[in-house]
């Protein structure tokens, strides 16, 4: 592109305002990404957060009525914290540590709710004092637990988290809706019904409804239909068997996100339409008023509007054509790939190359053969040590599962908005990770020499 073009909005996957500008730029909402790049380093995550909140808007408007609570396991910060507060969200919560960033966020705890298979007594004790809205049961052994941290004075509300036996098109590592697995409490045999009738016994705890999540980055309306119909007949069932109405159903979230250009996701617009009428049916079918709604999308709010800059550092020919590009950043920062064969698009970015595009593989830095960050992309050719290559769609479960693998320091996440950065989760320094490391008794520490991170032998 020339200098007299128009910038070209680059769609999904990447975020809603990010353009392509003049000279090969990526420009995210009025912030440059080269320059972004220069000012806080690489690796670098970057969130969009009108495209947070556009995505806020858009569950609320096709699902009124319904509650949206956003799923924090995705990505949770304070900043990201304010946002789903300002956007009028619930909070979807799964340990101490995700309480206690909502905590000193200051968002009411009456609109969060807490999940968990393995809910520890500290993440219990976190989310009694914090006095949350909902605990989403998923054992019978943890009824008790939870009825002997709240009081006939201050009982707790409580749903159940049950398995509708549904299968669903997914990676088996993120398939929840099927009977054997770890999460929730079975339909067919009687597990959810013998948990219910336990949650009954109880006057310190009020069960308001139910809850499922069937699995992760699904495409489909359909298992969702089944789910809510079979869920509705459990409402019935527990009406005839315990005389009690239950308020409340939580579909959990899982909506899946496009990962290439014109590619699937389920659509918040196409699927509200078709949960708000089905659950209409099958409860007017069953004679059961309509229940208050809850979803739970954690990835289709933050995948799209996050991404990742690295420095190109190292570039090798591979024995049968094409080229490793190795970066600056790798499976510490997104264990996707690595994990589950995750797609990202990538574009080089920063400055225009003429170059025939040429097949190559984004190769992260971390011990380990496997860890490469993306198969098979066209780059232009003349990629070189000191480039900048974005990736897309890493606003969900990047930096909430980074990690410090060979002791690299995990990236800071720098948020944008209408021409403005602003950093919101610094960068790891080195003396953090000391910090935790006890030093043996009798060593007397070497100061190190001041080094300049690697990665930007170019100007880009
Ligand atoms: C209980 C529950 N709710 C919501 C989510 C959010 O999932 P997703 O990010 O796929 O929307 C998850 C994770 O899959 C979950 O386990
Ligand atoms: N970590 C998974 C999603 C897990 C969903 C958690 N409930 C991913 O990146 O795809």
């Amino acid at each position: 592109m020339d200098s007299t073009q128009t910038p070209v909005p680059c769609g999904a996957p990447w975020p809603h305002r990010a353009v392509w500008a003049t000279a090969g730029e990526l420009v995210i909402d009025g912030v440059a990404m080269a320059a972004l790049a220069r000012r806080y380093g690489t690796p670098v995550y970057v969130m969009a957060e009108r495209d947070v909140r556009d995505r806020c808007r858009a569950y609320r408007s096709a699902l009124p009525g319904a509650e949206i609570a956003y799923a924090g396991k995705a990505f949770l910060c304070r900043e990201m914290v304010r946002w789903i507060e300002e956007e009028g969200l619930w909070l979807d919560l799964a340990s101490s540590g995700e309480l206690a960033v909502a905590r000193t966020a200051g968002f009411p705890p009456e609109r969060v709710l807490v999940h968990g298979n393995a809910k520890t007594p500290r993440d219990l004790a976190a989310a009694l004092d914090l006095g949350v809205g909902r605990i989403v049961v998923d054992s019978i052994g943890e009824i008790n637990r939870i009825a002997a941290g709240a009081s006939r004075a201050r009982p707790q509300r409580v749903m159940l988290r049950v398995t509708p036996g549904v299968t669903t098109r997914t990676h088996p590592a993120v398939a929840t809706g099927g009977e054997d697995q770890k999460f929730g409490l079975s339909i067919s045999s009687g597990a959810a019904l013998e948990a219910v009738r336990r949650v009954l016994d109880h006057p310190e705890l009020v069960l308001t409804g139910l809850h499922c999540h069937i699995g992760s980055q699904l495409g489909e309306v359909r298992p969702y239909l089944i789910a809510l119909r079979r869920l509705v007949a459990l409402l019935a069932e527990i009406r005839d068997r315990h005389g009690r109405v239950l308020d409340e159903l939580n579909l959990g979230g899982g909506h899946g996100v496009a990962t290439r250009p014109g590619g699937a996701a389920l659509d918040v617009t196409r699927l509200g339409p078709r949960l708000t009428a089905t659950l209409r049916a099958a409860c007017a079918a069953c004679d059961l008023p309509v229940p208050r709604l809850f979803v739970e999308p954690g990835r289709a709010i933050a995948a799209a509007a996050g991404v990742t800059l690295y420095r190109v550092v190292a570039i090798k020919a591979r024995p049968g054509g094409g080229a490793y590009v190795a970066v600056d950043g790798g499976m510490s920062d997104n264990p996707r790939p690595a994990l589950y064969g995750a797609h990202h698009e990538v574009a080089l970015v920063g400055r225009r190359s003429e170059a025939p595009l040429r097949t190559m593989t984004i190769a992260g830095r971390h011990c380990e053969a496997g860890d490469l960050l993306a198969a098979d992309v066209a780059l232009p050719a003349d990629v070189r040590p000191g480039d900048l290559l974005a990736f897309a769609g890493t606003g969900a479960y990047n930096h909430a599962m980074a990690s410090n693998y060979n002791l690299v320091a995990r990236p800071p996440v720098v948020a944008v908005r209408a021409g403005t950065a602003r950093l919101i989760v610094r960068a790891e320094t080195e003396a953090d990770l000391l910090a935790r490391d006890m030093a043996p008794a009798g060593v007397a520490v070497r100061q190190g020499r001041t080094v300049e991170p690697v990665g930007h032998p170019g100007k880009g």
